[in-house]
């Protein structure tokens, strides 16, 4: 009996399925740097970190992997961009299965989006970067692009871009955009580096958000950018994450939202019960160590199985 309630137990324990994640491999073929706030980076060693992220990935053959951007750093060399963006992209293709990308701010740095775009394989009208995918019929992903208003990735005379700027030059006044000196408390994300949701992004986001919770899908969204100021740092928030969960806050069918780009990591739960949960980045492993994770999916929770410097976190949701 004790045995058959073990084999009871171990079965209601198995996933639906399992995804891969990583986040900022930032990848590029110069020396060992710093951030601008002295956090070491290891521009070549990320590339072994992505190895090994893949070679376990092949392993244990979670259903796909999700690369929360930034693929390459923003110091690699402008006419080695093609080939380090190939390097990483052709190394996420030995994974044997699918891989999700998203945009981040680096990879902007490095390419304007009709190049990155196709190589990521992230196909929408008008280089757009937003998408959905429904892995298995009871959850839905979202990928947002946070760089949808910003001063980086688009043609400069593009109208995204000129919003962007105008945005920034009323909402910064320091030279440096990236620049937070002077800003008090939430204002200090509107750095260059950050972006925005755009209009119609979000009435797509409210739309596939009302189309889930119909078909009584639970949903997970991924952004580069994080969207909950209790789990990312203030400077690496998305310009108007507010107005993004008060659509998320509308359904209850948002269980988790996940996050790169704030290298530390962080987690929280917010006042609606969602979960908040920014990746720690590849780039910031000393030689020898990892950050990439697996994520169990079960009806009830998300169980992110952390490797190396990536911590666990067990998210149950509540409603
Ligand atoms: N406190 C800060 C942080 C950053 N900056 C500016 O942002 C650039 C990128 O920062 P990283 O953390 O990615 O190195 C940096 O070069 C600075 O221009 C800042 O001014 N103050
Ligand atoms: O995208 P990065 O590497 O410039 O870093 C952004 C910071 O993590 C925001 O705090």
């Amino acid at each position: 009996m004790g045995s058959m309630q073990g084999i009871i137990t171990k079965q209601g324990n198995q996933p639906l399925f399992t995804f891969g994640v990583i986040s900022d491999v930032q990848y590029a073929d110069i020396p060992d740097g710093k951030s601008f706030l002295g956090v070491p980076r290891y521009y070549r060693h990320s590339f072994n970190v992505l190895q090994r992220a893949v070679q376990k990935w092949n392993q244990k053959r979670p259903t796909f992997v999700v690369n929360f951007g930034d693929v390459v750093d923003g110091y690699c060399p402008k006419d080695q961009s093609l080939t380090a963006v190939s390097k990483i992209v052709d190394e996420f293709n030995t994974f044997d299965g699918h891989v999700y990308h998203m945009i981040g701010n680096h990879c902007l740095y490095n390419l304007p989006r009709e190049k990155l775009l196709p190589m990521l394989k992230i196909s929408r009208r008008d280089n757009l970067a937003y998408y959905d995918f429904s892995p298995v019929p009871e959850y839905r992903f979202v990928v947002l692009d946070g760089y949808d208003i910003s001063a980086i990735g688009w043609p400069k005379d593009h109208r995204n871009s000129l919003d962007a700027i105008n945005f920034l030059n009323q909402k910064n006044p320091n030279t440096d955009k990236n620049n937070p000196n002077g800003l008090m408390g939430l204002e200090k994300r509107f750095l260059m580096f950050n972006g925005a949701v755009g209009k119609a992004q979000l009435q797509w986001l409210d739309h596939v958000l009302w189309e889930a919770t119909k078909s009584n899908q639970k949903v997970v969204v991924c952004c580069h950018i994080p969207l909950d100021p209790v789990a990312s740092s203030t400077t690496a928030l998305l310009w108007n994450y507010d107005e993004v969960m008060s659509v998320i806050h509308r359904y209850d069918c948002v269980k988790a939202c996940i996050a790169g780009h704030d290298h530390k990591g962080g987690h929280s739960i917010d006042s609606h019960g969602v979960h908040h949960r920014v990746l720690e980045a590849a780039l910031e492993c000393p030689p020898g160590t990892d950050a990439y994770g697996f994520v169990d999916v079960f009806h009830d929770r998300l169980e992110l199985n952390g490797i190396g410097r990536m911590k666990s976190t067990d998210m149950e949701f509540f409603l």
